[in-house]
């Protein structure tokens, strides 16, 4: 097997695991994890902020969102391509949207904009700031195309039973800034 095969199959087997301990976690919340972010975006009001419109067992970013549209611009992520970074649009609450490449909601018109946070789902997060996504390296080129121009914040939102020990690394892994659980706030330490 080459190092290459190894590392894919690793990969691979830490995401199935992850998306149990994630599903596990979201079946057990009521819904109200999204306190802490909250409390973190309080401090960059104003600044363009991206969210996600949740999938699956992700943790639900949107009541911190609603409250960050209140003072400055939010969005959510829309793949224009596979390979491609991702790009940004316009997101106010209650708005029409419609169903996306690989099933997020997306603005049914898209108004683009240059996010400077990023709230970031994943699948895996380490205490040192690596995450693990689904595996098309999305927010991986994102953060680094955004990152060529200027600093981008990058905020992993995940629930807490979603932390692991060690995540297999690619040199393409873009860190995150910053690990915000229902529970916790993680400054990476590094
Ligand atoms: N809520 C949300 N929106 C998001 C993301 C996200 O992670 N969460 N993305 C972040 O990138 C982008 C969507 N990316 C996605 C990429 C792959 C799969 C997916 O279902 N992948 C398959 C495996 C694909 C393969 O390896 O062949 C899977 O997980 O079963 C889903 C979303 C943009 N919007
Ligand atoms: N900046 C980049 N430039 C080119 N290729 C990249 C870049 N970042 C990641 N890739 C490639 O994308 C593929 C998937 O990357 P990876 O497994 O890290 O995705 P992920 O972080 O889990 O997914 P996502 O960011 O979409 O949630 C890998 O083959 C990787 O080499």
């Amino acid at each position: 097997m080459t190092a290459h095969q190894d590392l894919a199959l690793r990969k691979r087997a830490a995401r199935a695991e992850a998306a149990l301990r994630r599903k596990e976690a979201h079946a057990a919340d009521a819904g109200a994890g999204a306190g802490m972010l909250s409390s973190v975006l309080a401090g960059y009001r104003g600044v363009p902020l991206s969210g996600y419109m949740p999938i699956r067992s992700e943790i639900d970013p949107l009541p911190a969102m609603a409250e960050a549209a209140a003072h400055g611009p939010v969005a959510i992520p829309v793949i224009e391509a596979p390979g491609a970074p991702l790009r940004f649009a316009r997101w106010e609450p209650d708005m029409a949207l419609v169903p996306g490449a690989f099933g997020a909601l997306v603005p049914e018109a898209a108004e683009f904009l240059t996010p400077e946070i990023l709230i970031v789902p994943l699948l895996a997060f380490t205490r040192s700031g690596h995450r693990l996504g689904y595996g098309g390296g999305f927010y991986d080129r994102t953060l680094e195309a955004l990152r060529a121009a200027r600093p981008a914040y990058a905020i992993g939102f995940a629930y807490g039973a979603q932390e692991a020990g060690e995540i297999p690394l690619e040199p393409t892994d873009a860190p995150l800034d910053l690990i915000v659980t229902e529970r916790e706030i993680i400054t990476p330490a590094r």
